[in-house]
């Protein structure tokens, strides 16, 4: 559990580092089907790790839910005398999927916070359509309610004195 700022709201956000290893795989799926947002991760010193993502994309397609928000990332970019995988690889393969692509380095922290903020942005512009709805309903319900109670009031001075007219 982790908690951020986002737009002035504050978030708390549920994170699962999920197994990277084949034989975890049947685990890993049953965590898709819960997530809102997720971050595909290769490392930008592994060529295979990054030939790996076209599985992932193709596995989050199947098991995740309609609309999760997903960006891609290029770990380890502190290991540049290391590197395989070029950043416009990764621009482009973000870009034939639609998503936003971040190089991040979990040793020096680069754009750590920048991604995660990114994605739980994604994820509240995706279910703000649902939450405004959400927001309507239950402000409609509470001036339904207000009108009740109001209908249901006892008597008042008002009310009474219209009654002596009659
Ligand atoms: N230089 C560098 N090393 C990193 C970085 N992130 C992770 N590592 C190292 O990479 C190795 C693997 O890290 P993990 O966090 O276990 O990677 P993972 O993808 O979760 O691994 P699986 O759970 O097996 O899928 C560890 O030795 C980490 O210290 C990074 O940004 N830079």
């Amino acid at each position: 559990m982790k908690t951020i700022e986002v737009d002035g709201i504050k978030v708390r956000i549920q994170i699962w580092d999920t197994a990277g290893q084949e034989r975890y795989q049947t685990i890993t799926k049953q965590y898709y089907r819960r997530a809102q947002g997720i971050f595909l991760v290769y490392d930008i010193s592994s060529e295979r790790s990054y030939q790996h993502i076209m599985k992932w994309v193709s596995d989050v397609d199947e098991y995740a839910p309609e609309g999760v928000q997903k960006i891609l990332i290029g770990n380890k970019a502190d290991e540049e005398q290391k590197r395989q995988v070029g950043r416009e690889q990764g621009q482009q393969l973000a870009k034939e999927y639609g998503m936003d692509f971040y190089e991040t380095s979990a040793c020096t922290n680069l754009n750590i916070k920048e991604s995660f903020t990114r994605l739980t942005e994604l994820v509240l512009q995706a279910h703000r359509k649902e939450l405004d709805g959400l927001r309507t309903r239950a402000s409609n319900e509470l001036a339904l309610a207000e009108l009740e109670e109001e209908e249901g009031k006892p008597e008042g001075p008002a009310n009474s004195s219209k009654a002596c007219w009659c």
